[in-house]
Parts: C-alpha cells; structure tokens; sequence
C-alpha cells in the first residue's frame, strides 16, 4: 500500500521541554511525524499543509472526562457534587443506553477535534458504543468501564467482568489507538474489595487505572469517618497506589498525601473548571509541581464544566494557581502547555509515543490559526499567545495517528449537522423517560 504523506510547510512548532526555534517543515509518513527541518520538498508528499501564520504544537491530551456526558450540558447547573451527582445525574443516567452514549460520545468528538484534542481518557458506561465512536472519529483514547459496587459482592463481580469485557474486546482496537484502563469510579463508591481486585488485575494485564479521588471535603469526611484514613493514605494503605494510577481532582491533599502521591508516582488529572463549578475547591497544583508530581489536564464532563475546551482549562488552570497563591509567577504559560500535551501523555503512559513534536513520535499535531483578533500581535512568546490569548475556536488543522480529522475548520471524519441533530433528539427522548 502507498504511504500517506504529508508535509506541513512554515510552521512554528510550540513544543514541551524541548522549544524548537523558527519556520520548520514537518513531514508525515502514515502514522509518523518522518522529519523535520527548515526546508523539505514538496515532491516528498501528495498532500502540502501551509501553516503560514499558525502555530504547530502537538495533539492535546484531556485526561479526565466523561464524553457521554455532552447530552446532559446545562442539565443540572450550580450544584455541589453531592446533590448534583445523587439528586440529579445518576437518575438520569439510569436510563442510558448504548446509543445514547454512543451519540453523546460522537458529539464530545466533534467537540475535542474543533478545540484541538487528540488524546482523552474516559470513565463511563456503555464503553464498546463509545468505542465505537472514537474508531469513527479517528481520536486516540483511554478507555475506562466506570465501576461502582457499593460493597454489593454480586456488582462487584459484574463490573468487573464488564471493564475485563472492554479490555478483551477493545483494548489495543482502531489502529492501535484506543487502550483499555481500570475505572474504579471513587474510594467512596468502590469497595476496599472491589479497589483490591483492580490491583491484582492490573499488575496482571499491565493496564492503567482512572479514579476519582479526594474531589470534596465531604468525601474527605466521609472515608476518615469510615476507614480512619485520609481518601490518599486509606489508597496506599491498601496497595492501589502506583504510577500507572491517574486520579481525577485530588483536590483536598494533606502534605503526607502529597509525600505519598510522590512516593508512589502518581498521576493527577487536574479539573480546574468542574471544580469551580461544583464549588469542590481549588487543587494544590503549583505545590504539586514543586514536589515534581506529573499533573496533568482534564474537563471532566460537559454537565460539570460546561464545555470541553482544554486551552480554556488550561488557562483557568493557571490563573487559578495564581489567584489561590497570590503569586503570579506560578503555572507559567509555558507550564501550562506542558499539562496539556507531554504530562498528559505521561499520566496515560503514552509519553513514547506522543505529547512532543518529535521524530518517531505518532502524527497527532494542531495548527493554531494567529491571524485572528485575539491573536494579534504575534507574540514572540507563543505559550503565551496559546494559553492566555487564545481558545479552542482558534484550531485550525487537528491531526490524529497521521489522519486529518479537521482541516482550515472543517471535520474530515466525522459529520457534525448530523451529529448535533441525533443528540437533540436522544436528549429529547431521555427527558421524557424520566
Ligand atoms: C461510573 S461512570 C463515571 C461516573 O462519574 C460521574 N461523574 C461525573 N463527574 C463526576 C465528578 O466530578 N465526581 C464524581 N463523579 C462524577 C458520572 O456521572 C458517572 O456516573
Ligand atoms: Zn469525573
């Protein structure tokens, strides 16, 4: 079979850790950025991208969300977790179906690859439907089964023989680009038992873990009330910790629960705006990264954000640090891009294969548009110009494992009038069941 090449010509490249100074070209071969220099050929590809004018950076990584839950944005706004989740989303999620998720699924695609996502990990139901959506989409994704038991040994074993089904089934599915994780959903919705058991498995399949953990004061005093730990030191104390674990929130850390996520390297997945939202509180970041922890970004639903814009995310990320520290050299905007591409990368274990522009590394880049209001005058600076000036309507080209998923802002895989119109109607018909 012919290669699929691309050349990208003028660009210049944000890249993590590693800047690369002025116009590059960058060639890719099938699923592989193959070179980068100042000038390659045209003749070396069949398909020429100009990126005069934008800004090449690689695929970001959103590494918490729910992307089912598009269905359900604006569905119950200025809640706490606990209301919110008990009152009025788990009743409704009670009538999901695989469709539904399916559809929802679909239209957080079309979301991610308008506001530049290439990589997101998911916790939710009906994961094969989502699967399926992500395979159409042609996104790159870590997919979880989000199991809760409540102690009930029959659910136990249910759930997870449904997230081992999603693994045998899905993982390593759509060219490579989808992985299976573990998805116990919270230390106070998954037994001690339950907790034990993914442990186990995961040493034995080699698969990662995605957890809430420490999101509200409540939880904090419900699992001291109820294990006489703190929700991170009861984890430990139970040998669930370890680098392939990714907790959501953790926004409630003692200094011995940060000791411990530093001893046991794990990854944070910081949700910013949900936490706003729900009035959970504002996660310790700036100390996390002194402590050299990986944090990476995540929105977390669309009913707890409202959006799943991660350029957004990631400067409410660090203006958030700034206002809770009083100090506004902390989460620099070159931070910031950091969390949103290589951390994140590293938090799903995929740091070989994306998260910098590199040679070898996979093909999931963007080019963001400066020519826009918002994005003039250029600044020298350009994490800058991403984090503080622009958002996700400034993506231009989104570009995942080689394959164009939107091109000058038009999507390539996916067909979005229909999709918006599909999950109207799914919403229509979920809101009458209840
Ligand atoms: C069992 S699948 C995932 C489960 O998590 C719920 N959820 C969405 N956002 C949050 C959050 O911020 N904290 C806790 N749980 C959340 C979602 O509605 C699903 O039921
Ligand atoms: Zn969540």
């Amino acid at each position: 079979m012919a290669d699929n090449t691309i050349l990208i010509k003028n660009a210049l490249i944000l890249n993590p850790e590693n800047n690369i100074e002025g116009k590059k070209d960058l060639l890719i071969k099938n699923d592989l950025i193959d070179e980068i220099a100042d000038e390659i050929p045209e003749d070396k590809a069949d398909k020429i991208i100009d990126a005069t004018d934008k800004i090449l950076l690689p695929g970001l990584v959103n590494t918490h969300t729910h992307l089912s839950m598009t269905l359900f944005r604006g569905l119950a706004d200025d809640l706490a977790l606990d209301e919110w989740l008990n009152e009025n989303i788990w009743p409704v999620e009670a009538n999901l179906n695989g469709y539904y998720c399916y559809i929802g699924a679909l239209l957080g695609a079309v979301e991610l690859i308008k506001s530049g996502t290439t990589t997101f990990s998911d916790m939710y139901f009906y994961m094969e439907d989502v699967a399926k959506a992500v395979d159409e989409s042609g996104l790159r994704a870590v997919l979880s089964y989000g199991m809760i038991d409540f102690g009930d040994e029959e659910k136990r074993k249910a759930e997870i023989e449904e997230n081992m089904n999603l693994f045998k089934n899905c993982n390593d599915t759509a060219d490579g680009r989808i992985k299976v994780f573990f998805g116990p959903h919270s230390p106070y919705t998954a037994s001690e038992e339950l907790l034990k058991e993914v442990r186990r498995l995961a040493d034995e399949t080699g698969i990662g873990i995605h957890i809430h953990v420490s999101e509200t004061q409540k939880e904090i005093d419900d699992v001291s009330a109820e294990k006489g730990l703190r929700p991170f030191e009861y984890l430990d104390s139970i040998g669930l910790l370890g680098p392939d674990v990714v907790c959501a929130h953790s926004v409630w850390l003692s200094d011995r629960e940060i000791e411990i996520i530093k001893e046991k390297d794990v990854k944070i997945s910081h949700n910013p705006c949900s936490n706003m939202k729900l009035a959970s509180g504002i996660a310790p970041v700036s100390k996390l990264l002194e402590n050299d922890i990986c944090v990476a970004i995540g929105t977390d639903g669309a009913s707890s954000n409202n959006n799943l814009d991660l350029i957004e995310e990631l400067k409410t990320a660090s203006l958030l640090q700034k206002v809770a520290t009083l100090d506004p050299k902390v989460l620099t905007s070159d931070e910031a891009v950091a969390m949103g591409t290589i951390n994140g990368a590293r938090a799903l274990g995929l740091d070989d294969e994306i998260g910098t522009v590199e040679v070898g590394k996979k093909a999931d880049l963007i080019l963001i548009d400066t020519n826009c209001a918002n994005m003039v005058p250029d600044s020298s600076n350009l994490s800058s110009n991403i984090i503080y000036a622009a958002n996700g309507s400034n993506v231009d080209t989104t570009i995942c494992n080689g394959q164009i998923l939107m091109e000058n802002k038009e999507l390539t895989t996916l067909d979005e009038q229909e999709i918006y119109q599909k999950a109207r109607e799914a919403i229509d018909q979920l809101k009458k069941a209840i």
